[in-house]
């Protein structure tokens, strides 16, 4: 079996704990010889930076699906769900200390300081009937569309690129890689990742990060999946 394609997440998976870029991964990632889409949570400018610092096409899934880009000079793909999770947010604000992240950048989805738990404002919006999601990624908390995720903007990005979704190999780390995982056809989790998402994955590395990012691209081509 042959993948055409990779969609790999960028915090704690092609970086350090700390979000350092790890120049291994990178360097893998450059020389992989198949087109690379960064999936990230991260605003676009932060995505398409990352990927033209290591070398990459610009091909990028930002906001957890909300805003695709399919190159640098090329006219973003932007989802409607700003409004409702500024609904949430004029909701939660004077209920909790939030600190938001990325403000004026931020098109699809509000980003949150992890200093308050995900579910105990998952469980206030739930409660006002509110329908978003309320994600931890263990770098940052998303307050996002339920109809918006990394999965989404995998199959919208194959579909631009002229590919199945399951023509990729997606790697990543944690609950907002989950339906990424769910769509691509074959999902490896860094030893770092959540439980949850290393529950579903095919396979999970030994090592960490971005250690663990170069050796799943090493266990890909020996398994000759690239
Ligand atoms: O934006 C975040 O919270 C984490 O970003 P990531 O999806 O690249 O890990
Ligand atoms: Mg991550």
């Amino acid at each position: 079996m042959k993948f055409k394609a990779l969609a790999i997440d960028i915090d704690g998976t092609i970086t350090y704990s700390d979000r350092r870029l790890h120049f291994m991964a990178a360097e893998h990632l450059r020389n992989l010889g198949i087109p690379v889409v960064l999936a990230t949570g991260n605003v676009l400018c932060y995505a398409a930076a990352t990927s033209k610092l290591i070398g990459l096409g610009g091909k990028v899934i930002s906001e957890n699906g909300g805003v695709i880009s399919t190159g640098f000079d090329t006219k973003p793909h932007i989802s409607d769900s700003m409004e409702e999770c500024e609904k949430a947010f004029s909701y939660l604000t004077p209920r909790f200390d939030l600190i938001r992240l990325d403000n004026d950048l931020r098109k699809t989805e509000i980003a949150l300081r992890r200093n308050i738990d995900a579910e105990v404002l998952q469980s206030s919006l739930e409660r006002a009937g509110f329908h978003m999601e309320v994600i931890d990624t263990r770098f940052a908390l998303h307050i996002k569309s339920r109809k918006i995720n990394k999965g989404t903007g995998l199959a919208k990005m194959a579909s631009l690129m002229d590919l199945d979704v399951s023509d990729f190999v997606a790697i990543g780390d944690s609950a907002n890689d989950r339906e990424m995982f769910e769509v691509a056809g074959y999902g490896i989790a860094v030893s770092n990742a959540d439980p949850d998402l290393k529950s579903i994955a095919d396979y999970v590395t030994s090592m960490s990060f971005g250690e663990g990012t170069v050796e799943a691209l090493n266990i890909l081509n020996r398994k000759k999946f690239l």
